[in-house]
C-alpha cells in the first residue's frame, strides 16, 4: 500500500536537527566494500531505502551484511560470489551501478540490469563505459543487461567528456586493481568521490588527487579491511538550510561541513537570510523583512548543486520580484514547478529555465513528488503554506532524507503519513 505525507503549514520551526551521512557517499561506499577480501565497517549510515535497496543486493550476491547500530553497517565480503545482479532491486536507485566498476575491478567480470533512481531526463552512462573500455574490459548489452569482461585490466590515461560523478567514482572502483597507473582527468571534484577514495585507501588503495580534476590510481593487488565515518549529506543540510530560511526563528543545523555549502550559504545570504556559520553547524536566524529575488545556474561542485535546485526554487516563490533558476545538469529537473504552481506558485518553465514570479501565497492541496528533491521542495511549500498539503508518491523521498518526519516533528512541524 502507497503512503502520502500530510503536513498542515505555517507552523514556526525552532531548535536543533542533526544531519545524517550523505545519501551519495553512501551509495558508493556500500558498493565500494565488495572490493576488499576483509570486512569492513562503516559508520555514520542513514537509514534511508537507498541503502535497504543496497543492503538487499549485497545479500543477493552472498557477501555477509550486519546493521551493528542505527548507523553502523559491517561488511564482509570474504565469501561473496559473482552472480548476475538482475533482481528488481537494482533498478530501485541510480547508485546500483557502482557494483559494475567495484565487481568489474575484483572480479574482471560483471552482469547487471540498467540502473534506476530519479527520472530528470535522460541520464546516459557512456562515459562509465567508456572508461572500463579503455581500462581494456568489453561490453555487450543483452536482454536488458551490461555484461563487462576483461581477463586483465591496465591502467591508463581516461579524459571524461563531462565531470561525470557516477563515471568518476565508477571508473576509479575499476581501476584499484588494474595494472599500473589510471589517470583520470576532467574528473568530477564532489566531496562524495574524495569520501569514496579514502574508503578505498583505508583499504589498501593507492588513489591521489581526489578533490582535484585529475585523479590518479597506482593499482594494487590486494584491499583489506578497514573502519569508515561517512561525511555529513550536504543536499540534506542544504534542504533543512532552506527550510530554515522558509520558516524558522532560531534553527541549527548541526552536524555539517561548511565549506561543501558555500555556494549554498552564499544564494541564502544573498536573498536576505541571516546566519552563523560555525565548524561543524550553521545556525539560522531568520531574514530580512523582504526575501530578494536572484538568478542561480546549477553547476557541478563546488557551484551551485543540481540537487538542491528544486527546494531553493520553493524559496524563490516567497521572493518580491522575478528570480531565474538554470539548470546546466538536468535541463528537465524541473517537474516540481507544475506540482507548485497547484499550490499557487506562479512558475513559467522554458527549458533549460525556470521564471520564478514572485512572491505568491501557497495552499495545500494534493500534490506528488515526482522525483526525491521535488519531494524535498514540495515538503517546504506544505510547510510554508496555508492548510494541509498531501504529498504523494513519498517513497521518492525515502530514497534520500533519514527520518524526515522525526526531524521535522522536533523542530516544530506538524505532519503525518497515511495509507492510500
Ligand atoms: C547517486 C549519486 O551520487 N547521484 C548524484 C550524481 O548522479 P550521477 O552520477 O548520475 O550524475 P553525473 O555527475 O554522472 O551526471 C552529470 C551530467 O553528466 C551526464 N552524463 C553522465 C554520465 C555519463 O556517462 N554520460 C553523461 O552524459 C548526465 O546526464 C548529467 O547531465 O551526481 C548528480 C550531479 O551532481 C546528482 O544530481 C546526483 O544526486
Ligand atoms: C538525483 C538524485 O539521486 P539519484 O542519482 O540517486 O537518482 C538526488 O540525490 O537528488
Amino acid at each position: 500500500m502507497k503512503e502520502v505525507i500530510k503536513i498542515e503549514g505555517g507552523h514556526r520551526l525552532n531548535g536543533t536537527v542533526r544531519i545524517s551521512g550523505s545519501k551519495n557517499s553512501t551509495v558508493a561506499l556500500i558498493p565500494a566494500c565488495v572490493l576488499a577480501n576483509k570486512p569492513v565497517t562503516i559508520f555514520g549510515v542513514p537509514n534511508i531505502s537507498d541503502v535497504k535497496s543496497l543492503m538487499v543486493l549485497l545479500n543477493e550476491l552472498g557477501v555477509y551484511v550486519e546493521q551493528k547500530d542505527n548507523e553502523t553497517l559491517y561488511i564482509d565480503p570474504s565469501n561473496m560470489e559473482n552472480i548476475p545482479m538482475i533482481s528488481g532491486a537494482v533498478s530501485k536507485l541510480r547508485a546500483s551501478y557502482y557494483f559494475m566498476g567495484a565487481l568489474l575491478g575484483k572480479f574482471g567480470h560483471v552482469q547487471i540490469k540498467m540502473p534506476g533512481g530519479c527520472y530528470l531526463g535522460p541520464r546516459p552512462i557512456d562515459l562509465h563505459l567508456k572508461g572500463f573500455e579503455a581500462l581494456g574490459a568489453t561490453v555487450d548489452y543483452e536482454n536488458g543487461c551490461y555484461i563487462l569482461h576483461a581477463d586483465e585490466l591496465v591502467g591508463t590515461n581516461i579524459f571524461l567528456d563531462i565531470s561525470s560523478v557516477g563515471a568518476t567514482i565508477n571508473i576509479m572502483m575499476a581501476a584499484v586493481y588494474a595494472n599500473g597507473r589510471t589517470t583520470i582527468e576532467n574528473a568530477a571534484r564532489e566531496p562524495e568521490i574524495i569520501d569514496i577514495a579514502t574508503l578505498l585507501n583505508k583499504m589498501g588503495a593507492k588513489i591521489h588527487g581526489m578533490g582535484t580534476s585529475t585523479i590518479v590510481i597506482d593499482g594494487v593487488s590486494n584491499l583489506g579491511g578497514c573502519l569508515h565515518e561517512i561525511i555529513p549529506d550536504r543536499i540534506e543540510a542544504a534542504t533543512y538550510l532552506i527550510m530554515a530560511a522558509a520558516m524558522a526563528d532560531d534553527m541549527v543545523i548541526e552536524n555539517v561541513i561548511p565549506q561543501h555549502l558555500e555556494s549554498i550559504i552564499s544564494k541564502l545570504k544573498e536573498v536576505g537570510i541571516r546566519m552563523e556559520v560555525g565548524s561543524d553547524f550553521i545556525r539560522v536566524t531568520g531574514r530580512s523583512n523582504t526575501l530578494r529575488p536572484t538568478e542561480i545556474q546549477t553547476k557541478p561542485y563546488p557551484g551551485f548543486a543540481t540537487d538542491v535546485q528544486q527546494p531553493f526554487t520553493v524559496l524563490l516563490t516567497q521572493a518580491e520580484g522575478n528570480s531565474v533558476v538554470t539548470e546546466t545538469i538536468y535541463t528537465e529537473r524541473f517537474k516540481h514547478c507544475y506540482e507548485l504552481n497547484k499550490m499557487g506558485a506562479d512558475i513559467d518553465v522554458r527549458v533549460p529555465s525556470c521564471f520564478i514570479n514572485g512572491k505568491t501565497k501557497l495552499y495545500g492541496t494534493s500534490v506528488t513528488a515526482t522525483d526525491l528533491r521535488c519531494g524535498a521542495g514540495l515538503v517546504v511549500a506544505a510547510l510554508m503554506a496555508e492548510g494541509v498539503t498531501e504529498i504523494h508518491d513519498v517513497y521518492h523521498i525515502d530514497r534520500g532524507y533519514d527520518n524526515l518526519d522525526g526531524k521535522l516533528k522536533k523542530l516544530g512541524a506538524k505532519l503525518w503519513r497515511e495509507k492510500v
